[in-house]
């Protein structure tokens, strides 16, 4: 990290730098600074190693420009008590050492003071500590806002906000390597205010519930903790009810991975569950509902499937695993069995029953399962903001999102392609609010400003998976996955024809099926290994609708929109979105969100891998910081001029500190004034140089005036101490005032008492009329106000009558608006979703449409094409049956010669043998007649 130079020939070292390869060190003076923005020396080595010696020193929070960087402490450090919550409420940033207290009550003040909905973005890799912190800031907004915080007890709706996350942990976090408690889920959570500052309501929204996780696991970490909570600590009467008898090893979900965590007891845990529901107003009713889901999962992974002996057909192998899960589910047996051994599906026209196969059945209960966890979970969450999101008077909120960081694993998978579009839009968003605003407005202020390219040019990658033109990631997966023969396979290789060489930020991979991709924070080889799939969702239609006819009624509604015919059904179909589709949608709704308010960010991060307290791993945090754009931040902040004023406020807020001197002639501004209009800007020049600050800490522009990180500060404190002395002023003369009033009124008063008595004595003494009056008075006087005392508690109480019918009627009404509010965001929300849905929808028709002109184009060439070749052919096949003929002929001709070669072979052979014979003849002869020559000779 940070290291002197030191003379290579004196001195051995082990490696040699050239000196312009050394980041130089801080002055002393720098250690441990609370903003990394201020250091003087500002590079990598100087920000890990001031991190690391704050951590050192348990300081875990420090900011860095923009940001504030939180580091995990892995221990409980005493840094969240009451004192801690006084000592950042109401105060600036500056004030105390950085604090996500700090953050939080800088958006607190900023919601209350510029009438603006504030957002605290906390991200970072999974274990960094973002829950416990979007904790701390709820802790923080309910201690600070609740009325009888004083007393040390919340507010209801404090408290149920609380609350809510022991259930939703419970349902949402499981044990993983990383971090014992990890939330498989992502979460924004609004907070809403009333005018006065008081929480009047919450909302949470969620992402990316990590399903798989409910049917399988690694061996060294846990299924969501709600299974083991519920077979370790539920009564024994509500397991029996739900025919659960065995232990966390007796079932399959849950077997093969951990089944306890150190130091945790799931019964307690589940004991604090049972609270929290209780709290949050769950009924016991509801909470038996939502156990219900996981008992019927637990039972769901318990069914053994094999296969038919003389067939591949599906059979389940123990009837009575199956009643117990029907019987939980609250569907017949005979009816779940036939629709998850051989469905009823489409061929055609015609509807046939088909036999599955083992393998198709495990897939169809392990996609039960996990989409019953995660219609459950739907639920629950929805349940908990029916609880929080009570209160129509909310005007504007703080959210929080707690979303994981950048995802790099071993093997990376549409999973992580989702995540890591999330933080490539987040890393966008930040650089948005950070480089982009900043710098068109000093451009718009016309301000002196060097433009420097801060940011990473994101919308490439963006582009590249998003968008429907050209054809991006997600919308080439939504068209295969409506393709007929479309394979992980045809799938990966349409994204390489449409995108290799043509963008620099993709690749293919060197995996046998994938891609690769490049984001910002680095280039991730995604796997596409079983996309289509993933994507889709598929669910067995006939267990679906056959669910939504439970006798549950819970379990009915989970499946209500799958019921057959149901005008829900015939909705759902309209709606439907493949989970690409929905994560596009959701993400874009917080993009949305989130750009309406002012955001601030913190990064968690990592210190180790082995959730040691006190320990930095140096290199894994420079990793971090590099990856959430912390590095950059800094920079920019130092640069720029991150606080900046209106003339108008700036005038309002601080023309006091120079109006005071000035002498008998006046401030410079007092006299311009005198002398005619002075415009915004001259005012503000004329303000700031009798301020005496340093000109480069400042710039004045067109509308505003633009501060140097601290200055606005130190402005701060001067306007504060002037304004302590000027009220002590006042008070001390309003009190001078009031206080001689006083007396003088109480002097009159006993002068006057003293005239009328003696008066009185003088004159009135000895009249009887006056005695009698004198004693019947009190008499009359306690008549007349028992009287109307009597009249006015029957007014009172009708009154009180009144103010409580009107009290009544204004709950009703503002029930009534909340509801109405909420159903009218609902449809809005659809409204937006199936409009962003129909563009999409369109561009795919549109393409389609394209494509099959082509393909309407090329089949006519190809007609034309087949007519040619058809009239050839029939030509060839003339040709060829001319041609069949002659050969017939030639075979005719040729069998003839053949015969009578044959038969002139068979006379050749006779007349060889004749020639032969005549031969023998000639030669007999021939001997005969040398044998007569000879004897002729002899005689
Ligand atoms: N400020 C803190 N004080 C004490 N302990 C902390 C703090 N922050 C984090 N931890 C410890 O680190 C663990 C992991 O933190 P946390 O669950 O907040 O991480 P995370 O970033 O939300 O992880 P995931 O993405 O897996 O949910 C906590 O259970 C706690 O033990």
């Amino acid at each position: 990290m940070a290291c002197y130079m030191f003379d290579a020939l004196t001195i051995r070292y082990d490696r040699i730098v050239r000196k312009e390869d050394v980041d130089k060190v801080n002055p002393p003076k720098f250690d441990k600074s609370n903003d990394m923005a201020e250091l003087t020396h500002l590079n990598e080595a100087s920000v890990v190693h001031n991190l690391a010696t704050r951590y050192m020193a348990d300081m875990i929070y420090t900011y860095s420009g923009l940001f504030l960087v939180a580091v995990n402490p892995y221990c409980s450090l005493p840094i969240y008590n009451r004192e801690y919550i006084s000592m950042y409420k109401n105060k600036s940033r500056d004030v105390a050492s950085p604090h996500i207290y700090a953050i939080t009550d800088q958006a607190f003040r900023n919601m209350l003071e510029m009438h603006e909905n504030q957002s605290i973005l906390v991200t970072g890799e999974s274990g960094a500590g973002k829950t416990e912190n979007t904790k701390k800031v709820i802790q923080y907004l309910a201690a600070v806002t609740t009325p009888t915080h004083a007393t040390g007890e919340l507010g209801r709706i404090e408290q149920q906000i609380l609350q809510a996350n022991p259930i939703l942990e419970a349902f949402g976090n499981s044990q993983t390597v990383r971090n014992n408690n990890s939330s498989r889920f992502g979460k924004f959570i609004k907070i809403g205010f009333s005018r006065s500052g008081q929480i009047s309501g919450a909302y949470i929204n969620w992402y990316l519930l990590e399903k798989s996780r409910v049917v399988t696991q690694s061996p060294l970490e846990r299924n969501y903790h709600i299974f083991y909570q519920l077979l370790c600590g539920a009564p024994a009467s509500l397991r029996e009810k739900f025919l659960l008898d065995g232990k966390v090893g007796d079932y399959a979900y849950l077997k093969n991975g951990q089944r306890t965590i150190p130091g945790v007891s799931d019964a307690d845990e589940f004991n604090n569950l049972t609270s929290a529901f209780t709290i949050m107003g769950f009924s016991e009713q509801e909470q038996t509902d939502l156990l219900r889901v996981i008992a019927i999962i637990l039972h769901i992974g318990n069914l053994e499937v094999g296969a038919e002996r003389s067939s591949w057909q599906a059979k389940l192998l123990q009837y009575v695993q199956v009643e117990k899960l029907c019987h939980a589910m609250g569907v017949p047996v005979d009816a779940f069995t036939k629709a998850l051994l051989r469905p009823r599906v489409k061929a055609g026209r015609d509807w046939v029953d088909q036999s599955r196969t083992q393998a198709q059945v495990q897939f169809s209960l392990h996609a039960l399962a996990k989409t019953l966890y995660e219609r459950g979970f739907a639920y629950l969450v929805n349940r908990i903001n029916d609880v929080l999101e009570r209160d129509s008077a909310s005007t504007m909120f703080i959210g929080v999102l707690d979303i994981a960081g950048f995802e790099i694993f071993e093997t990376n998978s549409f999973e992580q392609l989702c995540i890591n579009y999330t933080n490539e839009k987040l890393q966008q968003f930040f650089n948005h609010h950070m480089f982009v605003l900043e710098q068109d407005e000093y451009a718009r202020e016309n301000i002196d400003w060097q433009f420097i390219d801060f940011g990473h040019d994101l919308q490439p990658t963006i582009d590249l998976i998003e968008k429907s033109n050209p054809i991006g990631i997600f919308s080439c997966l939504d068209e295969d996955c409506v393709m007929p023969r479309a394979t992980d396979k045809s799938f990966t290789e349409k994204l390489h024809s449409l995108w290799d060489k043509k963008s620099d930020k993709y690749k293919p991979s060197l995996l046998k099926l994938g891609f690769r991709l490049k984001h910002y924070a680095a280039e991730v080889d995604y796997s596409t290994e079983g996309w289509l799939e993933k994507n889709t969702d598929p669910l067995n239609e006939n267990i679906t609708q056959l669910l939504s006819l439970s006798d549950q009624p819970h379990i009915a509604q989970l499946f209500a929109d799958d019921a057959e015919g149901t005008l829900t059904a015939r909705k759902k179909k309209g709606l439907f979105r493949t989970v690409a589709q929905r994560h596009k949608e959701q993400l874009t709704s917080l993009m949305t969100q989130l750009n309406s308010t002012h955001p601030h960010f913190v990064r968690c991060i990592l210190p180790n891998h082995e959730k040691r307290p006190r320990k930095m791993d140096n290199v894994l945090v420079l990793d971090q910081l590099r990856c959430n754009g912390v590095l950059e931040g800094i920079r920019i902040a130092r640069t720029g001029f991150p606080n900046r004023l209106s003339f108008a406020e700036f005038r309002q807020r601080y023309e006091i500190l120079v109006t005071h001197g000035g002498g008998a002639r006046g401030t410079p501004l007092a006299r311009a004034t005198a002398t005619g209009y002075v415009d915004g800007q001259r005012a503000c020049s004329l303000i700031l140089d009798a301020l005496n600050l340093d000109k480069s800490a400042y710039r004045v522009g067109i509308t505003k005036v633009f501060f140097r990180a601290g200055v606005l500060a130190e402005l701060e404190e001067r306007r504060e101490k002037l304004v302590r002395t000027v009220i002590t002023l006042i008070q001390s003369r309003a009190r001078g005032y009031l206080q001689r009033r006083y007396a003088n009124k109480r002097l009159h008063r006993a002068e006057a008492v003293q005239v009328i008595a003696r008066n009185i004595k003088a004159s009135q003494t000895d009249n009887p009329w006056w005695k009698l009056y004198v004693k019947m008075q009190p008499l009359l006087i306690a008549q007349r106000e028992t009287v109307q005392s009597m009249a006015r508690d029957g007014e009172y109480r009708k009154v009180v009558v009144q103010l409580a019918d009107a009290e009544t009627e204004a709950r009703k009404v503002s029930e009534r608006a909340r509801k109405l509010e909420a159903e009218m965001k609902k449809v809005q929300e659809t409204l937006e979703s199936e409009r962003a849905l129909a563009i999409d929808q369109q561009e795919i028709l549109r393409r389609t449409q394209t494509r099959e002109a082509d393909l309407e184009e090329q089949l006519a060439v190809t007609l034309e094409d087949l007519d040619m070749l058809e009239a050839q052919c029939e030509e060839l096949l003339d040709a060829k049956r001319k041609a069949d003929k002659e050969v017939e002929m030639w075979r005719g001709e040729l069998e003839n010669g053949a015969r009578i070669m044959g038969r002139l072979e068979g006379e050749k052979s006779t007349m060889d043998k004749r020639i032969e014979a005549l031969e023998a003849d000639l030669r007999t002869k021939e001997d005969k007649e040398g044998k007569i020559h000879g004897e002729m000779e002899q005689l």
